[in-house]
């Protein structure tokens, strides 16, 4: 078996599958001149029997002298490897073997909304087997006695479950504005007048109730008001101290508790009401996983939630909803504060004019994937499998944008809350994500690589590891007790799996959300060899590697784990 070793450059020795504008800039930004690299490259048998064949690569810090080696030997099979990682899977695929979990095999994950058709033990259960890796729970629904149910559901089929986890998203109510209560539908005309009132309880044809007092002060003349995001508008004729006359523009069917949105502007309430502070407080009892906080408009509210949560000692992170006119001008320091966000395509749309959504989506991506937080891309995905077993082309190509564009994941809202085909829906997400996933090049970088984290080291690792599983062809296996690590190797968006080994439950829950990251939870040795041994073993018998088959496995992070403080290295083992 040859070993050809670089001693130059360790960038030089890579097949880079992207040479693109960032790998100049890459190595300018990652190439340390105070580390060394070292290839121990002699065939080696760990005790449980695997081999350590290809290569380690060992960095510690001003330590040893300032050579650099690297193995350059993309061997015979390599494009065996890359050929079976070019395999296009098919609608209704079922083959059984390495890759038959859609969990594992698909990258972008998916976000499913739990309401009345999948809120049982057998409908959480199916869920999950058809590829669901969020549960998102949206508290604008339900009482926190259903939500209770849905949470002990996922728990009990995480604790059963030996290869797959959910995470549990709580979504905020947030600041809504909505119309009261109908005793019946209204039709509304183009041309009718309609009032809404700040007084309660009224519900007339001509006249219903806002369940927000400053509605009169935040509306003006000329405003257009749209109800539940767009399906019907009214233009503001003119207003009193506690009512607003409207005129219909595009009518339709009035029902209860609708969403009102203000074309272009935000309710001047604060992002998170009491309602929402007593949900938080349910989330942090229970233990969720994420919080997505809704109509988010500038950072200080996430610094206060954070703050919050940190005084009560709960890890849980969390994920901005922009979907607010007032959010727009503070993306970046919002995303900042945050540990992600959520393209949420319903309310944007209907405070911005529908065609910045696809625009405003693409830029919030970005902006995610270049700092490193989680992006979700909401609404709409599969809107017509509430009540269509099939979707239409258009949902279908929505699908493969988001992810094209990058996003971790992909949500289902009324599609599995409500719809008559929730099961249908997840397969074909997971299909259209997995199929659009066989033609993204691997190592894409984010724009700003090397920027973004101040751990300028472990970023050089997850730098490497990713263009050295890549030119092999290998998953990646990576140990980590907070999760910082995994969630750094998939900012780089490695072709294979990121197979996340941790000793921390809260971190095994959390890492569903990242594209490409499988988190396995496992008891580690004091002994670095008999863990990666074991969770090689552990990744056989489950059929997530097979015999022969080589991965990278990565020791890096702000923790370290095994290695002394400044040492950090990446191996490549056969299984
Ligand atoms: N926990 C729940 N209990 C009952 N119904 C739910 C629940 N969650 C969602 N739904 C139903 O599924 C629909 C779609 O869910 P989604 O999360 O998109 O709600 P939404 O964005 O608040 O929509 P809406 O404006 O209709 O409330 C909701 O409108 C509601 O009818
Ligand atoms: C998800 C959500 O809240 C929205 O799209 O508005």
């Amino acid at each position: 078996m040859s070993q050809v070793v670089a001693t130059r450059s360790i960038h030089s020795s890579f097949l880079c599958p992207n040479p693109g504008s960032a790998q100049p800039r890459a190595e300018n930004l990652l190439k340390p001149s105070t580390f060394s690299f070292d290839v121990f490259s002699p065939k080696k048998t760990s005790k449980a029997g695997f081999h350590r064949r290809s290569c380690q690569i060992v960095a510690r810090k001003a330590a040893l002298p300032p050579t650099e080696a690297v193995p350059v030997s993309p061997e015979d099979e390599i494009e065996e490897q890359l050929q079976h990682l070019r395999v296009i899977p098919q609608f209704g695929d079922t083959s059984a073997g390495m890759w038959s979990k859609p969990t594992v095999r698909r990258k972008t994950k998916i976000v499913c909304t739990i309401g009345p058709s999948t809120n049982t033990r057998e409908m959480i259960w199916k869920l999950a087997e058809a590829g669901m890796n969020v549960a998102r729970l949206n508290m604008s629904h339900g009482d926190h006695a259903s939500h209770q149910k849905v949470i002990d559901l996922v728990k009990e089929y995480n604790a059963q479950s030996k290869d797959n986890v959910i995470s549990i998203m709580l979504d905020t109510k947030g600041p809504e504005v909505r119309s009261g209560d109908l005793p019946q539908p209204i039709t509304l005309t183009p041309g009718q007048e309609f009032t809404f009132t700040i007084q309660r309880g009224v519900g007339t044809p001509d006249c219903v109730s806002v369940n927000y007092d400053d509605f009169v002060n935040d509306v003006e003349y000329g405003d257009m008001l749209l109800v539940d995001g767009g399906m019907m508008s009214l233009m503001v004729k003119s207003k009193t101290a506690d009512s607003v006359k409207c005129e219909v523009v595009d009518g339709g069917e009035l029902k209860s508790r609708r969403h009102l949105n203000v074309r272009g502007k935000s309710a001047t309430l604060p992002s998170i009401t009491e309602k929402d502070w007593d949900d938080i407080k349910f989330g942090v009892d229970n233990q969720v996983d994420f919080y997505a906080v809704s109509f988010v408009k500038d950072a200080q509210v996430v610094h206060e939630l954070k703050s919050y949560l940190k005084s009560c000692g709960a890890d849980i992170h969390v994920i901005v909803k922009i979907e607010s006119a007032d959010s727009i001008p503070n993306l970046h320091s919002i995303i900042t504060a945050s540990d992600g966000a959520m393209v949420a395509r319903g309310d944007l749309g209907a405070e911005l004019p529908i065609e910045e959504v696809p625009l405003l989506q693409e830029e919030i991506i970005n902006i995610c994937r270049s700092m490193g937080k989680a992006v979700i891309v909401a609404t709409n995905m599969l809107e017509s499998m509430i009540v269509h077993p099939t979707p239409t082309r258009a949902e279908v190509s929505d699908i493969a944008i988001a992810v094209r564009e990058g996003s971790d994941g992909i949500m289902l809202s009324g599609e599995t809350a409500h719809g008559k085909f929730p099961l249908k829906a997840v397969k074909v997400m997971h299909t259209v994500a997995l199929r659009t996933e066989a033609t993204i090049p691997g190592g894409q970088m984010p724009p700003n690589l090397g920027q973004v984290f101040k751990n300028h080291m472990s970023e050089m690792f997850a730098y490497h590891a990713t263009m050295m599983s890549n030119t092999l062809g290998t998953s990646t296996v990576v140990f980590t007790r907070s999760g910082f690590m995994a969630i750094l190797l998939s900012h780089y968006r490695p072709s294979g799996t990121i197979f996340a080994f941790t000793d921390n439950k809260r971190t095994q829950q959390r890492l569903p959300l990242y594209q490409g990251v499988c988190p396995i939870v496992m008891e580690f040795s004091d002994d670095a060899e008999e863990t990666f041994a074991k969770a090689l073993g552990l990744l056989q018998k489950q059929g997530m590697v097979k015999e022969g088959e080589e991965v990278a496995i990565v020791q890096s992070g702000r923790q370290p784990i095994w290695r002394s403080q400044s040492t950090h290295n990446i191996q490549v083992w056969q299984v």
